[in-house]
């Protein structure tokens, strides 16, 4: 379980998100939407330890980031150490042995290559493929449909569905609304750094309309196609 209480961060003197109040549950996938810049990745930041913030960020975990596992929307990677490194490194990081890592390499990536060497969406899949074999109970992906193939979008779909079955807590930002009411619990919607509205399955559609509305309205019969 993760609580955040009247979380606020600014950047400069620039409010980026304002009292946010949220939890998390084990078991469940939660989906959080908005413009680009509304603050979805500084929340992530926050909740991974990576920002100082205002406010409380609570949690059952002893350190909530020995079992968070954060995809980021770009993965980086430092030249010169190839795929399987990178994920050995990470499981390094969590003392954990003995995986054999060729048979879980599900997104079949080249693991013998450099990582700063893969294409954008295989990159995203090496860190994802690596978050996961940590076995981490919460999980953070930041548009982790964004840059990667059909194939992998199912397969990512799929792995969402394993992971509540499992028990893990799920947060994932994403701009493709059918996905998220496919795999999510809650839907958040983040507007100017506040949640401003929240669904659950039951109304995901009346959210969508509304959405829509709201931020397209007539624009396109602005554009006066004929
Ligand atoms: N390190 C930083 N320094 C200054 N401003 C920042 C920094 N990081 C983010 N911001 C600003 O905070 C706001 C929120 O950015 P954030 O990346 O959280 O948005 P987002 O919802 O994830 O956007 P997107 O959908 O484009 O990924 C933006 O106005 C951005 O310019």
């Amino acid at each position: 379980m993760i609580h955040i209480k009247d979380l606020s961060k600014s950047f400069g003197n620039k409010l980026v998100l304002k009292d946010i109040n949220i939890s998390f549950e084990k078991g469940k996938v939660y989906g959080i939407v908005g413009e680009n810049g509304s603050g979805k990745t500084t929340l992530f930041r926050c909740i991974a330890e990576l920002e100082k913030y205002e406010g409380e960020i609570g949690t059952h975990y002893d350190q909530l980031k020995n079992h968070l596992g954060l995809l980021f929307t770009d993965p980086y990677f430092f030249t010169r150490i190839t795929g399987k490194e990178y994920i050995q490194l990470l499981l390094y990081a969590r003392k954990i042995k003995n995986i054999e890592i060729n048979s879980r390499n599900i997104f079949d990536l080249p693991l013998n290559q450099y990582a700063s060497t893969y294409s954008t969406g295989m990159k995203k899949k090496l860190a994802l493929t690596a978050i996961l074999l940590q076995e981490n109970d919460v999980y953070i992906l930041d548009e982790p449909f964004n840059g990667v193939d059909i194939h992998s979008n199912i397969m990512i779909v799929e792995i969402i569905k394993k992971l509540k079955e499992l028990g893990k807590t799920v947060i994932i930002s994403s701009h493709i609304f059918s996905t998220l009411a496919e795999t999510c619990d809650e839907i958040h919607l983040l507007e100017n750094g506040e949640f401003i509205k929240s669904a659950t399955k039951e109304s995901f559609s009346e959210l969508e309309t509304e959405m829509k509305k709201f931020s397209i309205g007539d624009l396109v019969e602005k554009l006066g196609l004929k």
